[in-house]
């Protein structure tokens, strides 16, 4: 199957053709107790195992004709240019919480010398006080923070390349994300598709810019399809980023006339729609029990001359769905059947984060039995990987995962 552009994405569940992971690396080496929090990670994965699972769910993909690109590849490509490369390395630097102009030479000049694989590597692991021979800095900030161990933090959410940005039929949300740490990541995309020769060259709407002033994170956005998305208002994403993106994909073409918006709980375990709801068939969703009081659901619909109607829906969740997707009935699936204690433990651990290659076909964890277990029963085909060092960055199948290309559902 070929399209015009590279990216192709009108609904959750069509059949995934193309992939973009990144491989679990050094940057989990870096992380420590004290960074935990700030890194936003709960405990810290062991990084050979995480690799080993990691693999396993990539080997999963392709045996199911999935295109798995890396994106460690796609930005090595991405800056082969020399020009490219010395901006690249500009911008990340100008990020990375270096105020001080010798130790950003310093830097500069530590990146240049590596090649382009070592780079990448490098920018992602985060380099360590101990990995430069002098600290030429004498400076206030350098004193004050002396016994911190790093120069350039480390990135360790990057296997979670759902967030950083999402596609939406033919356009790209380049996203802002709601912590500084992870907004690192977005730059990543922003090469790949300005330089990388599969997207350079592609007419590709920009829906949302990293720049924006208000965040709005992969995981929140969901193309449900039949022109509707569903995108949470969460911890990560703000109201106002989900209008603002809303009105952009509306001027951008005729494809999208609606977005729900899910105004869900703001915590931690929550911290994207798609850790409590997820669509696994074009009338099945996972949900998460805990989410279902306390849900709101605002629609946004485009209306004529760049116009939209933004409306509190007051029906259930279910009847909402029948109505903007068109559909007699709907069953939504509770991560481990709303008991109160299997279904938060495994919402915990993503059970209600599956990633859909096809309709009615998903990937899962093995730890969410009880979910999965449920899905089969109602015929929901699962397929399980590995989950236990994975599952330590608090992310799932879904999360790990940035489809570019899907077919169309029917
Ligand atoms: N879509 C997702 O829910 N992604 C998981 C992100 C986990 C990561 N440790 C984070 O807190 O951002």
């Amino acid at each position: 199957m070929s399209y015009d552009n590279p990216l192709h994405v009108t609904s959750e569940i069509g059949r995934l053709v193309s992939v973009i992971l990144h491989r679990p690396s050094h940057e989990l080496e870096n992380l420590t107790p004290n960074l935990m929090e700030k890194l936003l990670f709960d405990e810290i994965p062991y990084l050979k195992e995480a690799i080993r699972e990691h693999d396993y769910f990539a080997s999963t993909l392709k045996r199911q004709g999935v295109e798995v690109l890396y994106l460690s590849d796609l930005i090595a490509t991405a800056i082969a240019d020399p020009k490219v490369r010395a901006m690249f390395i500009n911008d990340f630097l100008n990020e990375a919480n270096i105020y001080d102009d010798g130790m950003k030479y310093t830097l500069q000049g530590y990146f240049e010398e590596k090649d382009d694989a070592m780079l990448i590597r490098k920018m992602m692991a985060g380099i360590r006080k101990n990995e430069l021979a002098n600290i030429p800095t004498q400076s206030l900030a350098y004193l004050v923070h002396e016994t911190y161990p790093f120069v350039i933090d480390p990135m360790p959410n990057l296997y979670f390349t759902r967030d950083p940005a999402a596609i939406i039929g033919g356009g790209i949300a380049l996203n802002h994300m709601r912590t500084k740490t992870r907004n690192r990541e977005t730059l990543f995309m922003k090469y790949i598709m300005k330089h990388h020769p599969r997207f350079k060259d592609a007419d590709i709407p920009i829906l949302y810019n990293r720049d924006a002033k208000t965040s709005l994170e992969g995981g929140d956005i969901l193309v449900l399809g039949k022109g509707v998305l569903a995108i949470g208002i969460s911890e990560r994403s703000e109201a106002h980023s989900i209008e603002t993106l809303a009105r952009n994909i509306f001027k951008a073409g005729e494809e999208f006339h609606t977005v729900l918006a899910f105004n869900i709980p703001k915590k931690r375990a929550f911290m994207h729609l798609d850790t409590v709801f997820t669509m696994i068939d074009h009338d099945k969703f996972t949900i998460h029990h805990e989410i279902e009081g306390p849900l709101t659901v605002y629609s946004i619909t485009k209306q004529e001359d760049n116009q939209v109607r933004i409306h509190e829906e007051s029906a259930t969740l279910e009847d909402i769905l029948k109505k903007y997707l068109g559909l007699s009935s709907v069953t939504l699936i509770r991560c481990a059947g709303g008991d109160k204690i299997d279904g938060p433990r495994e919402q915990w651990n993503d059970g209600s984060n599956t990633l859909a290659i096809a309709p009615g076909e998903v990937v899962v964890y093995s730890r969410n039995y009880v979910t999965n277990r449920i899905l089969n029963e109602n015929g929901v085909k699962t397929h399980v990987i590995h989950s236990s060092e994975l599952s330590r960055g608090r992310g799932g199948p879904r999360c790990m995962s940035m489809p570019i290309v899907r077919e169309d559902n029917p």
